[in-house]
């Protein structure tokens, strides 16, 4: 049942309570509750995402989360373009020491479906390497790819493309699973672009090379895109996963209760027992507990789980001192070793028609938006990008000869590419006039690390996020690279009578010049993972074992981004959920 009020409630003690109806909550939920033997309820700080049609039509995402991306005003109603969302946590991260001191927003869901509500909706998994090095660190074999494989066949179920057409070639079927939870597809509306991506590959091929998959645990080279959607609408963790146990007798799911601590209950097996959680639907509403027979899951995603730990007394011992809280587990990793994937966008002035006009003006905007309607095909029934890559940097690049490559292995990437039809650039608004080609790099195997600390011991303020952006010379100099790259691939034959000019200091040749300009665009693509690592079971670091319990604590697990100790090659949500998936496997014991 969909709770709306803790009264609501079947009463304060569930065998399981999962905090966080997001990506990977729902995946919890749904997976514990198909037995029919397990009593859940699932906290959720935000609100249902039904009755908003922005997290269905998918080109309206970016009115979902505080955004340049700006689309006419009939997008918007609870609140003004460009502003704090009633759907997002509405962060901001700290001055970024190596970005010229900027700080710009960090969105991350606050709905039900969490971020894969209001994501940008790219579907791949990652390298095979990302598994099997998952399984190297923890020293746990489940977490290899010839095991995690299976998880795909449970999660994801391939469906035609919204318009229909014939993709044969834009993908490979054995790779993928038609029998799970979640539509997907490829790209459902095509662009006039399209086919001079495909001859750039064939162009340029010994530096793009055409991947016909790069969705299915090989990701080097430029493919089609694949996106969570489905019949032309979004795929989210709660139109799937969630929608099909939300009206079971055994399932509560109550809105706008945001977690603010958990409850410690005792000690087992010498251990402090953490089987309560304290909710409230805001500041200065009463506080309720609930209590789990068998276990709390956290699900609050990378920033929400740390910040609820330190909360609760589980973090660093200095830290959590300093904020007046008294510390019942000392674990220092707890909100370290946090990496992103840095976003720097390359925009070029084009001639031809993009859908920069389209996400202009209101009428044509309407006119799309009626189509949506009436048949989810059309331009908003497709994701921002129909073609992107990953990419390596060369063997004998000089950045080897002082760091160690980073890669999660030789056929793993180190920076990916985006291409958009349109103008994407979330540090600066769209132009007034002109059509735009979008080049987006994101930084795929970070060496920085950040953290999430508190900011106070209340609950209802927002945590201090420091992704710590470009901090090490190995960021520095892929992002360099990726740009001399992206120019190599906008200087192809097949864009000559197409792009006319890079926008602003992209036309920088120097080192120094593309570190300015690089330093002066880059923002976060939104992949924040590893604020509460998966370690060994014996390491003195980490905070979640392979298993996925919390580290000196008896009765909670961890399941979200944050226990991926790297960011993988891939945009976060599908590894969460094959993350999600076995996590469930787990605790349900098969
Ligand atoms: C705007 C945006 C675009 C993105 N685009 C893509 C993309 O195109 N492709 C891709 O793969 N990835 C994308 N990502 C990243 C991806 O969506 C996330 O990595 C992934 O969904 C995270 O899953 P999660 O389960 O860890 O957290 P979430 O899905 O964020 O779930 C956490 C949930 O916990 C809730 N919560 C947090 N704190 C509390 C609390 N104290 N009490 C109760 N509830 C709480 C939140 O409201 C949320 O519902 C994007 C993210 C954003 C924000």
């Amino acid at each position: 049942r969909l709770c709306t009020c803790p009264s609501q409630l079947r009463g304060n003690a569930y065998d399981y309570i999962i905090v966080g109806a997001g990506t990977a909550g729902n995946v919890i939920a749904a997976r514990l509750a198909e037995s029919g033997h397990n009593d859940i309820l699932v906290l959720e700080a935000g609100v249902s995402e039904e009755g908003v049609p922005a997290s269905q039509v998918p080109l309206m995402a970016p009115t979902l989360t505080p955004s340049t991306l700006d689309l006419p005003s009939i997008c918007y109603n609870a609140h003004a373009s460009g502003s704090d969302t009633p759907y997002d946590w509405n962060y901001t991260v700290v001055p970024q020491t190596h970005l010229n001191g900027r700080t710009f927003p960090v969105a991350r869901g606050r709905i039900l479906g969490g971020s894969s509500s209001v994501n940008y909706m790219v579907h791949h998994y990652g390298s095979s390497e990302d598994y099997d090095r998952l399984a190297r660190i923890t020293g746990d074999p489940g977490w290899a790819w010839r095991n995690m494989r299976r998880y795909i066949d449970r999660h994801e179920k391939f469906v035609p493309p919204a318009d229909g057409h014939d993709a044969t070639g834009q993908y490979i079927p054995s790779l993928h699973s038609t029998r799970g939870v979640l539509p997907k597809s490829l790209p459902g509306f095509s662009h006039a672009i399209d086919s001079k991506v495909i001859a750039t590959t064939q162009e340029l091929s010994a530096e793009f090379p055409f991947n016909p998959d790069t969705g299915g645990g090989n990701v080097l080279g430029l493919g089609w895109a694949q996106s969570s959607i489905g019949g032309g609408t979004r795929s989210s963790s709660a139109t799937t996963y969630l929608s099909s146990v939300i009206n079971r007798r055994n399932v509560d799911v109550l809105v706008n209760a945001q977690v603010t601590k958990l409850v410690h209950t005792g000690t087992i097996c010498g251990k402090p027992s953490f089987r309560g959680v304290q909710f409230a639907s805001g500041p200065r509403a009463p506080t309720t507990n609930v209590f789990a027979r068998k276990e709390v899951i956290l699900s609050a995603g990378s920033f929400g789980t740390p910040q609820i730990l330190q909360l609760s007394g589980i973090g660093d011992r200095t830290e959590l001192t300093s904020k007046s809280i008294t510390t019942i587990v000392n674990n220092p990793s707890v909100g370290k070793n946090m990496s992103d994937h840095a976003l720097l966008p390359n925009n070029y002035l084009v001639r031809g028609e993009s859908l920069d006009n389209l996400l202009r003006d209101p009428v044509a905007f309407g006119i799309a938006l009626d189509q949506w309607q009436a048949s989810k095909t059309g331009p908003l029934a497709n994701g921002i990008s129909n073609h992107l890559g990953f990419f390596r940097l060369p063997n004998n690049s000089s950045i080897f000869a002082t760091t160690p490559d980073p890669a999660s292995g030789p056929t793993a990437s180190h920076w990916e590419m985006l291409v958009s039809n349109f103008w994407i650039n979330p540090s600066l608004p769209r132009p007034d006039t002109g059509s735009y080609l979008s080049l987006t790099v994101a930084l795929i195997s970070p060496t920085s690390r950040g953290t999430i600390k508190l900011a106070s011991k209340d609950p209802f303020q927002a945590p201090l996020i420091d992704p710590n952006f470009l901090a090490t010379d190995f960021d520095r100099y892929t992002m360099r690279e990726s740009v001399r790259a992206i120019k190599r691939f906008a200087a192809a034959n097949a864009w000559s009578d197409y792009i006319v000019e890079p926008v602003g200091n992209l036309a920088a040749q120097t080192d120094e010049g593309i570190d300015a300009y690089v330093r002066s665009v880059s923002s976060t693509i939104l992949h924040p993972v590893g604020t509460a690592s998966m370690s060994p079971r014996n390491a003195a670091w980490g905070v979640v074992d392979p298993e996925l319990r919390l580290k000196g604590v008896e009765g909670v697990r961890i399941v979200d981004a944050s226990v991926w100790p790297f960011a993988p090659n891939a945009h976060t949500q599908a590894p969460v959920y094959l993350v999600a998936e076995r996590a469930a496997s787990i605790i349900r014991g098969y």
